[in-house]
């Protein structure tokens, strides 16, 4: 064991396995996802070499046999409960999605959701034991954002009570969809439903595009992959055009809506649901980005501990690089947003779970405040991992930009989250449609009830303009804190829905109106995120019992959330002391960095990184790993070559 480590976790002034229990909810349940994880490690199936000595062609078939054998696996361990799968998995994927992820992530999920009971019963089965494998196809060449304007049809055929499938331009083949290219036989298709010489908008169907048997595609079917991407190398994002595809009625997801066999069309509660899946994964993202950084964190946290460079002082032995203020400034501050997040990716997945259950009792009344917070959040979390990965990567120098260091692979798997599933610009749109209206509610007096209650508060409380009051922040009391980010969320949400109240008196469109006011929309949505995130952080605290965790994490709030204000300094009235204060912060957090990172318990497995190793000994795996590469296979390679060049 490297000694600077060993001293780190020495230096501690908590117990790491308290808060590691605290992470996973109980020491138990600690326990029981080392068990599985331990499956994983132990299992010489899932020992294989480093994805990066392969091929695309070698990745996609490697990936699609790990997610064959995860299947058998735990099948025969007897491991069904959701959590347990999920860390069993993303043990044996490591850094990468999976072959089959979007028939897990999406497929299923929208036949537990949009199925009828007889649906169910017909498709679960076939799902459940991957006869029918599937992806989620929505997005086309032509459109991606805007699926009001996706152009795929499906047209009844009373005749023959089947719906008629097609993508009539090249802008609506079906383009992107994970597992398509070479993996699936199934797509949940969303289409333009057409009725009765009737157009009723989007509607999801279940699609047969390979056949079950062959696995050759199906009449009318061209499917096949996009081609290497920036990374997620082991899905088969993939095309698909479909020509006069006939499908029987039955396959349209007709828990909301339904077509009745004379082609007679029934409204859904709500046009909204059927985009009901893209919620449940914005949601759960939210736990990715926290998932994706704390990883980050390790591994920079970690090997910052261990490497030595450069002199603070004359003549005395290198330093660790931790020791530099410069390094902390970077980590630390993502440390605190990594544990941030943690939280915030609970609250979201129990939200969703919540407003879900209130919905599948008919009660829609949640689902505009679902789809906002689930909207703004993903944004909000993923952009700041996405800056954040690249950050650890750089913070780790020239050995971060090796593949080994495992930064370059959790950055490109983790970057298409700023994009899938709503772009964060859409999607910050969305959340700030959703505060605007909720401001004009709370000005007409309207009592307003969850995250946006604070609009309320601040009209009650001080009815002159939110922007002309003083913001007095108390730098070391969180709550403090927390009240400066929602007056600042409450001021910006004011700024963006005057902005708008402007341009619309300027006798200008209401569309209009709103890109002018596109700029202020945004700030306001990561406003409200932000305060969001601060005040949830500061919830979890009262939580924590054991006063060394509490004590730690108290010390990461206020740092995550001084940095913040730092960040936004135009948006608070910037006090000067508040650098000093996260300068000592900083000095604080020193002792705990290894500790708060050891706590987050990534197996050497699972972080997949040469840097980031739990026990420090970077350069030794470091050549180790560089010799395995396929070009030092052979001593020489391309000597004939130089012959050729030397002759010349
Ligand atoms: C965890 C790892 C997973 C890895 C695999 C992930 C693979 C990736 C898969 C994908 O990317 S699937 C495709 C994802 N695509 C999108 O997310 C498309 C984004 N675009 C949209 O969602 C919509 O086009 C839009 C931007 C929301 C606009 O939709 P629309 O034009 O219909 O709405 P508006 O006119 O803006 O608003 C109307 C009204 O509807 C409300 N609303 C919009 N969306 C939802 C929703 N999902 N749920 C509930 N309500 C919604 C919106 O708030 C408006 O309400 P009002 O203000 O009128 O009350
Ligand atoms: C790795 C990956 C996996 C994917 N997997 C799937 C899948 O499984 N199934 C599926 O259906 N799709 C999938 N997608 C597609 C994905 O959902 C879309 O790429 C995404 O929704 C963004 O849409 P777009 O590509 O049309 O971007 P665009 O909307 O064209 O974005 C381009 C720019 O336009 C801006 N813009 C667009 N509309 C507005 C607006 N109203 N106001 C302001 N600015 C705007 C955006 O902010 C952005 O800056 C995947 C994509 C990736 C990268």
């Amino acid at each position: 064991m490297n000694p600077d480590i060993c001293r780190e976790r020495e230096n501690a002034t908590f117990n790491t396995e308290t808060l590691t229990n605290m992470l996973d909810g109980s020491a138990e349940k600690t326990r029981r996802r080392r068990e599985i994880e331990s499956l994983v490690i132990n299992d010489p199936d899932f020992q294989h070499d480093d994805p990066n000595f392969m091929s695309r062609s070698e990745r996609y078939d490697a990936a699609v046999k790990k997610s064959s054998q995860m299947i058998m696996k735990l099948r025969d361990y007897g491991i069904s409960d959701p959590e347990e799968i999920y860390f069993y998995k993303r043990t044996a994927r490591r850094t990468f999605h999976e072959a089959f992820g979007l028939h897990y992530t999406m497929f299923l999920p929208t036949l537990y959701s949009q199925c009828t009971p007889e649906q169910q019963k017909k498709w679960l089965p076939l799902a459940e034991n991957f006869k029918a494998l599937g992806t989620y196809a929505q997005t086309e060449l032509g459109h991606g954002t805007h699926i009001r304007k996706l152009e795929t049809t499906a047209t009844y055929d009373p005749s023959t009570q089947e719906f008629v499938l097609n993508c009539p331009t090249v802008s609506s083949i079906k383009w992107w969809p994970g597992g398509l290219g070479k993996t699936s036989n199934h797509a949940i298709v969303l289409a333009q439903l057409y009725t009765l010489g009737k157009c009723h908008g989007l509607h999801a169907f279940i699609v047969p595009i390979r056949c079950m048997k062959t696995h050759q595609p199906l009449p009318g079917v061209t499917v096949g992959d996009i081609g290497p991407k920036f990374g997620f190398e082991e899905v088969d994002n993939g095309y698909l055009k479909l020509e006069n595809v006939r499908i029987p009625r039955e396959n349209m997801l007709m828990k909301y809506a339904q077509v009745e066999p004379d082609g007679s069309y029934l409204k859904p509660p709500s046009d909204k649901l059927t985009y009901g899946t893209m919620v449940f994964i914005r949601a759960m993202i939210v736990g990715e980005s926290a998932r994706a950084l704390s990883k980050s964190c390790t591994i920079a946290i970690r090997y910052s501990a261990v490497r030595h460079q450069s002199e603070l002082r004359p003549g005395e032995p290198e330093p660790q690089i931790l020791d530099y203020q410069a390094q902390q400034y970077k980590l630390f501050p993502l440390l605190a947003a990594a544990y941030a997040f943690t939280f915030v990716g609970q609250y979201m997945s129990d939200t969703y779970h919540r407003i879900t259950g209130h919905i599948n009792q008919g009660d829609f009344s949640q689902l505009p405040e679902l789809h906002a917070l689930a909207a703004g959040l993903k944004a909000f979390t993923t952009w700041t991992a996405n800056a954040g990965i690249e950050v650890c990567r750089m913070a780790c120098g020239g050995h971060g930009y090796l593949c080994c260091s495992g930064l370059p692979d959790i950055y490109v798997t983790f970057t298409p989250t700023c994009t899938y599933e709503g772009e964060n610009t859409v999607m910050m749109l969305q959340t700030a449609r959703f505060l605007v209206k909720c401001y004009r509610q709370a000005r007409e007096g309207q009592q307003l009830s969850g995250t946006v209650s604070y609009l309320n508060e601040q009209q009650r409380l001080q009815p002159q303009p939110v922007s002309s009051r003083p913001t007095v922040v108390n730098i070391n009391d969180l709550a403090s804190l927390v009240e400066a980010y929602k007056l600042r969320a409450a001021k910006l949400v004011e700024v963006a829905a005057k902005s708008l109240q402007g341009e619309l008196q300027r006798s200008i469109s209401q569309e209009d109106a709103w890109n002018n006011s596109s700029i202020e929309l945004v700030r306001a949505s990561d406003a409200h995120c932000h305060y969001v995130v601060v005040e949830l952080f500061a919830a979890k605290l009262s939580e924590i019992s054991d006063t060394a965790v509490h004590s730690v994490l108290n010390t990461l709030a206020l740092l995550y959330a001084l940095h913040g204000i730092t960040l936004n300094s135009g948006d608070f009235l910037q006090l000067s002391q508040i650098t000093q204060r996260i300068k000592a912060l900083l000095v604080e957090i020193r002792p705990n960095a290894v500790a708060l990172v050891d706590s987050f318990d990534y197996n050497d497995e699972m972080l997949n990184s040469v840097l980031g190793r739990y026990d420090g000994n970077v350069y030794e795996s470091m050549f180790e790993w560089a010799k395995r590469s396929p070009l030092n296979r052979t001593e020489v390679r391309s000597f004939i070559i130089f012959n050729i060049i030397q002759k010349k």
